[in-house]
């Protein structure tokens, strides 16, 4: 598996040109603003650029958007949810259940509605939901933002397994010690160019 991006340019600037292979990951940091979560949109293909984006040598124009997005997963920083009902976001509950203890979460939160979960309790059941189609490839925007210590490190875990599994990861952060502990490598996004540190 192998997503590559050539001469990739939109809102968050660029090109960006660089292509992750199985059990990759990068980590990007940069200001608030500088075009982050564009740049993940970007490559999920659910903002406009210009450039390509392929997976296995296949652009992105040869698949249907919703195959686009199955493989390569975006989860948003502040993920939408389209009923009060948390249960009904996970048609397959039976595998969502079996995900929730690795991120200490408790089944019997799928009954309380939507509007009374946590936001960290909401986040971690996002990323459920990205994992359950077990994209080859995730975009992640601050999935640990709304996260405490302990919690974080059981995330860091998951994805770990993850890219051990095979997958490879783009990830938005604000903690700088994040991307080493995920063995990613570490770029600044400012002024629409994405430096390695
Ligand atoms: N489709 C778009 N076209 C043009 N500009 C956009 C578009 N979407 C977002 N922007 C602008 O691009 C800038 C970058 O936004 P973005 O959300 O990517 O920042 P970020 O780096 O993720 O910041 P934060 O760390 O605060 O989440 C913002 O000024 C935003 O208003």
């Amino acid at each position: 598996m192998r997503l590559r991006t050539q001469a990739l340019k939109g809102a968050a600037g660029g090109p960006f040109d660089f292509a992750l292979g199985a059990g990759d990951a990068m980590a990007i940091t940069g200001p608030s603003g500088a075009g982050k979560s564009v740049l993940l949109r970007m490559i999920a293909d659910l903002d406009p650029h210009e450039g390509t984006v392929a997976l296995d040598g296949v652009e992105r124009a040869a698949f249907t958007a919703p195959d686009w997005r199955r493989r390569v997963a975006y989860l948003a920083a502040e993920p939408g949810w389209w009923h009060d009902d948390t249960a009904a976001h996970f048609p397959d509950r039976a595998r969502a259940v079996a995900l929730m203890p690795d991120l200490a979460l408790d089944a019997a939160l799928l009954a309380q509605p939507v509007h009374r979960l946590s936001t960290g309790e909401r986040m971690r059941l996002a990323l459920i939901r990205t994992l359950l189609n077990d994209p080859p490839v995730l975009l992640l925007d601050e999935p640990t933002g709304a996260l405490d210590p302990q919690a974080t490190r059981l995330v860091e875990a998951i994805l770990s397994a993850r890219l051990r599994a095979g997958a490879a990861l783009v990830i938005v952060t604000h903690d700088m010690d994040q991307a080493a502990r995920l063995g990613a490598r570490h770029y600044h996004l400012q002024a629409g160019t994405l430096t390695p540190q």
